[in-house]
């Protein structure tokens, strides 16, 4: 079975990044994780996560260079997820509109939360190396 093509956000902050949890009654629901979502046909990776910013915090990003790509398998079959280094690009406030929370997070409180099993690699990159180390542009 090919895998699912997910794109995920890393939106930095200064020095927080964003993570946003996923409501109960989804699948996988509960867990924690970077928003994104699933590609659309004839969609970019870039585009794709634009758009699903938009629906799940109704906040602008911009699209920066790939952070970490991760290849996992989940019982339903196996997901891409390719990760990218993203900031807000609007003023508007976050609204949870199809995630049930959201927090801006120090990389050292990343053990704290329940995190989705196929993150662990973005996870422990951005504890070891962080994000400013692999060159995200944010002035
Ligand atoms: N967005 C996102 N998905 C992740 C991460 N880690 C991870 O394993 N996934 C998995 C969970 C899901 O199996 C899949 C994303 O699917 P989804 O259901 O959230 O995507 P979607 O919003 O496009 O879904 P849908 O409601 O339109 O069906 O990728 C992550 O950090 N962010």
């Amino acid at each position: 079975m090919p895998p699912l093509l997910v794109t995920a956000a890393i939106i930095r902050c200064e020095d927080r990044i964003l993570l946003t949890r996923r409501p109960p009654h989804v699948r996988l629901g509960g867990w924690w994780e970077f928003p994104g979502g699933k590609l659309d046909a004839e969609e970019s990776p870039q585009e794709g996560l634009k758009r699903e910013i938009i629906e799940e915090l109704g906040i602008e990003i911009e699209v920066g260079p790939i952070f970490e790509v991760v290849y996992y398998r989940y019982e339903r079959g196996p997901v891409l997820i390719m990760a990218y280094e993203c900031r807000q690009c609007d003023d508007r406030p976050i609204r949870n509109i199809e995630v049930c929370d959201h927090r801006w997070i120090l990389p050292t409180q990343l053990d704290q939360f329940e995190i989705l099993p196929a993150d662990q690699p973005i996870v422990e990159k951005l504890q070891t190396i962080g994000m400013t180390a692999s060159g995200i542009q944010i002035p």
